[in-house]
């Protein structure tokens, strides 16, 4: 390839508004060679670092940059980014091997399809009787002749319902109340077709009534509501159906479209009636077909291991025929179908669409959520999950940086772009939350932003109010509240900004100042890379080298260094003068490798010292 001509003072590799893709865990270097196949010339990723750090961000060419640091370079350089989202990103790699699951589908033709059971997920308020439901529908509706059976949790599980007068299957997924929707909604797997909202009449709408029912209208899944414990003194169905209208769920006999059935699920009352509504609704507009003749395709469940049969995961069909000996991958697993158990722990040999079993015979866990498919060998399963483990590794360590917080929320506001700023409010108690909502649905902006409030509960912060703000791109506010361990780790990894406060003023404070693009990003030290001092080299024009070794991250020239010995921090605030790998001037100097340090005038090193790099990052508020 050629260098680049320079015309009119331009280097003409600058773009002219062209759009390029870059996947979720691209570095500098990625960037250097979309621009290489677009114009033809050279580009040196050390270029593009140059000119990142004069933007005021500092990568080194190989890290893995987040969007936002993209299109500040983008921009800079004349060229529109586009991140690939994670699905097409999935979609591309598998189109790598050959697998085209969209094109697949559209190419079956009517004759290929048969109708499917429809997959129902039961939500709810806590002890508003969930579980005791499903166990109901399950006793009244097991297949005749192995009522009474040995059950065993799988995570899902198909009853049979006679329905105008013919025998219907209908799949329950029974994994913990809506978490697991949701985890595999952010996962982007769409494997429920109708949910039940469980409301007890005694008690009413409660808060997860009310983030179960968001949940679903979100996914665009249609509700049937179950209203249960009818047979208390003290129920009230018809309350529940009033307050149900604020929330846009009206029943039938009220002039709306969503069915509501009273259930009492101790006495086992109105089951068959609320089966029939699953199935009515799911007639009436769902259309739910597939094909079961070719290899199958569907979702992981959950999944778990088991001591010994190693990796169990229940897996729900979505289309095609799952069979003993297939090769599968989910997610990052793969392996070959040694069993299939149905929920009454009986083997199966076939399993066609909306059937969920329990499969064993992958080398890893999958997780809830993730898409599995049927290849023709082996080989390929291995290596699309070997392929799958290497681009989420990239993504982690892209996404370590940070998603949407307050402060990308600011600047993207004060580069003009128009905004909606999404937040999710948890309080400690409904009067805090409902007071902080109104305060922020008062404040006055200018046209260009909006604030949308698109989820508000009390209680803690829990893994589904992250799931919901990864999915939305909101930020949650936590009045007196705290995330539970859970959610804390999906936060983390998600890297979704929950702020917290305690005191309503201050909140309002913040985000007010965040709408008007007035907060200003605040800045910490976090540790970039450690190196050990094995020799102390010492030279005419650099004074004392410290000959290292790179024990964890990396060591930047541009970082600020300290010396420890010991433990203890003997300098501070030093700059590094120069940084070379055997005679050349390096940029960086990553783990495992050897570097000469030279600190400038600063010559009090000896070997068994550490230099420890920092850099300065933005900081998370809260
Ligand atoms: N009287 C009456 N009690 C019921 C009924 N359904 C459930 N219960 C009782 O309500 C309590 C909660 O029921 P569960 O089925 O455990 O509720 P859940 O929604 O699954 O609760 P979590 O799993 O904790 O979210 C239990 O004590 C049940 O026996 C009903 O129809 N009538």
């Amino acid at each position: 390839m050629r260098d680049a001509p320079v015309v009119g003072g331009v280097n003409v590799t600058r773009g002219n508004g062209e759009t390029i893709r870059m996947r979720r865990g691209a570095s500098i270097a990625d960037f250097a060679d979309k621009i290489e196949t677009l114009t033809g010339y050279t580009v040196q990723p050390g270029t593009l670092v140059t000119i990142l750090f004069n933007l005021g961000e500092m990568a080194t060419a190989t890290e893995s940059l987040d969007e936002a640091t993209f299109e500040v370079l983008g921009e800079e350089l004349g060229y529109k980014i586009q991140m690939v989202s994670p699905e097409d990103e999935d979609k591309e790699l598998l189109e790598g091997f050959g697998l085209d699951l969209e094109k697949e589908l559209a190419a079956e033709s009517e004759e290929d399809l048969e109708i499917r059971p429809p997959v129902v997920t039961v939500m709810g308020h806590v002890d508003h009787g969930k579980t005791r439901l499903l166990d109901a529908i399950r006793q009244t509706n097991v297949i005749a002749g192995e009522a009474g059976g040995i059950t065993q949790h799988i995570g899902a599980y198909q009853v049979w319902t006679e329905h105008e007068e013919i025998e219907r299957a209908i799949t329950f997924i029974d994994t913990p109340g809506h978490e697991a929707f949701t985890a595999m909604r952010a996962r982007g797997a769409q494997v429920t077709d109708l949910a039940i909202l469980v409301v007890a009449a005694d008690d009413g709408i409660m808060p997860q009534t009310v983030e179960a029912l968001n949940h679903a209208q979100a996914a665009n899944v249609p509700i049937v509501v179950a209203v249960n414990k009818v047979d208390k003194p003290d129920a009230n169905p018809a309350k529940v159906r009033q307050q149900l209208t604020e929330y846009g769920l009206v029943a039938e006999e009220y002039g709306g479209d969503v069915m509501f059935v009273d259930v009492s699920a101790r006495q086992g009352t109105g089951i068959q009636e609320l089966l029939d509504a699953v199935l009515l609704v799911a007639d009436a507009g769902l259309d739910l077909t597939a094909n079961p003749n070719k290899s199958a395709r569907g979702v992981a469940i959950e999944a778990k291991l088991d001591k010994g049969r190693g990796s169990v995961a229940t897996v729900l069909i979505q289309s095609g025929t799952l069979r003993i000996g297939d090769s599968i991958v989910a997610g990052t697993a793969f392996g070959r179908v040694r069993a299939m158990l149905d929920e009454n722990g009986d083997a199966v040999e076939e399993a066609p669409p909306s059937r969920p079993v329990q499969v064993q015979g992958l080398n890893s866990v999958p997780r809830a959520g993730d898409v599995f498919i049927v290849t023709e060998e082996d080989r390929m399963a291995r290596q699309i999950a070997e392929k799958r483990e290497a681009v989420q590794r990239n993504a982690l360590l892209a996404k370590a940086r940070k998603r949407i917080s307050l402060e990308d929320f600011t600047r993207a506001l004060e580069e003009g772009k128009v905004e909606t700023l999404n937040l999710i409010i948890k309080g400690d108690v409904s009067g805090a939350v409902e007071a902080l909502e109104e305060s922020l649905l008062k404040i006055e902006v200018d046209d260009s932003v909006q604030l949308r409030i698109i989820h508000r509960g009390v209680g803690a912060i829990t893994e589904s109010d992250v799931n919901l703000a990864t999915i939305d791109n909101a930020i949650i506010v936590g009045f007196n509240v705290r995330p539970d361990t859970k959610a804390r780790e999906a936060s983390a990894r998600e890297g979704v900004d929950i702020r917290f406060y305690s005191v309503i003023y201050s909140a309002i404070d913040e985000i007010e100042n965040s709408l008007k693009g007035m907060l200003k990003p605040e800045f910490e030290e976090v540790q970039s890379g450690v190196a050990e001092i094995r020799e102390v080299f010492r030279s005419s024009k650099f004074g004392n080298i410290a000959g290292v070794i790179v024990r964890s991250g990396t060591i930047t020239r541009n970082a600020k260094a300290r010396v420890i010995r010991e433990g203890v921090v003997i300098a501070d605030g030093l700059a590094i003068e120069s940084l070379r790998r055997f005679k050349d001037d390096v940029t960086e100097v990553r783990t495992d490798y050897e570097a000469g340090i030279g600190l400038g005038k600063y010559n009090d090193i000896q070997v068994g010292d550490e230099i420890e790099t920092t850099e300065m990052v933005e900081k998370p508020r809260g």
